[in-house]
């Protein structure tokens, strides 16, 4: 791993971490304390096995450093996060696919669970697992009006787990997440905001940007363990459910993703993504 010192647009240092063919990159200003980390998987930030431990090593490197905050970013053109890399459970090695699905787990864990406030700086398209991640953020900013976001996975015709349920529910409420995963609807950006999937939206990434800084910001005031312990008690049900359950909810997944009917839709599916 590697670190550098750059000097930042609003001419503070930055310091800048970076290892060679990192699919993440991370600056954390010095200034405010405040880190953006920038997803960087061609050619849609696809979250297979070795980008989300590359996730998870970088959110808990940045809790040892104690940052002030993190915006989650993505470093290519129109996509945030395409969601879970299909290819993991398309035709999976079962054990690779039991990895996988732990290291999800413990990525989203670690991402719901930040000590530090997060900003989801939602910088194009984000189905799926990439809304969850945008979702387990504290607040997020979306640049419009292009892209679209949402839980899709009724149209893979696969089922949304209970957590990535419990998250949304958690954002727009009951009904409203009821009739976005009954129908994986994918949300504009207006749309986004009209029902609370979003906090914001925005003409163009730097707006984008200062946006977050400013939430973040925000929290200078707040006493870090007030704003912890508030945040644990907020999250703590969705968060209780998958600890308890995590080997439950691991064997479902790897026997109901292996299932034949579920193979022949996401077959399906990839080939519909080719075309
Ligand atoms: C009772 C309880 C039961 C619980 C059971 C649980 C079961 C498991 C649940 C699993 C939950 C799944 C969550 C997910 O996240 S699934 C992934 C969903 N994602 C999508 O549907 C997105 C699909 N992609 C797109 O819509 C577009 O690609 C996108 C808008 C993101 C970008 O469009 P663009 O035109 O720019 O790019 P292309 O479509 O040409 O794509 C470029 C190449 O990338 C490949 N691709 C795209 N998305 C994915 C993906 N998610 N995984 C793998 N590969 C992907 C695409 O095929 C192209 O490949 P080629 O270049 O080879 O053609």
């Amino acid at each position: 791993m590697l670190r550098r010192l750059i000097l930042s647009r609003n001419n503070t240092f930055i310091n800048c971490r970076y290892a060679s063919q990192s699919m993440v990159q991370t600056t954390v200003d010095e200034k405010s304390g405040i880190a953006t980390v920038t997803m960087n998987k061609s050619p849609v930030n696809s979250l297979n096995l070795e980008f989300l431990d590359e996730i998870k090593t970088e959110l808990n490197k940045l809790e040892k450093d104690k940052v002030k905050g993190m915006m989650l970013t993505s470093g290519l053109q129109k996509i945030f996060s395409a969601g879970l890399d299909i290819t993991e459970f398309y035709n999976p090695n079962p054990d690779r696919l039991s990895k996988f699905w732990s290291t999800l787990q413990d990525t989203w864990l670690t991402l719901y669970k930040t000590p530090f406030p997060t900003a989801a700086i939602i910088n194009g398209h984000s189905p799926a697992g990439g809304c969850l991640f945008a979702m387990s953020c504290d607040y997020r900013i979306m640049v419009g009006p292009k892209y679209t976001i949402g839980l899709n996975e009724t149209k893979l015709g696969i089922v949304a787990p209970k957590w990535f349920i419990d998250t949304m529910v958690a954002v727009i409420g009951q009904r409203k997440a009821e009739i976005s995963l009954t129908t994986g609807k994918m949300y504009t950006t207006d749309e986004a905001l009209h029902i609370g999937l979003i906090d914001e939206s925005v003409p163009d990434v730097n707006t984008a940007l200062t946006q977050g800084n400013l939430f973040l910001n925000n929290f200078q005031r707040i006493s870090p363990w007030a704003y912890k312990m508030t945040k644990d008690i907020t999250r703590q049900s969705t968060v209780q459910w998958l600890i308890d359950n995590k080997q439950k909810d691991l064997d479902f997944v790897v026997t109901y993703l292996q299932s034949a009917e579920v193979q022949k839709s996401l077959g399906l599916y990839l080939q519909s993504l080719k075309k």
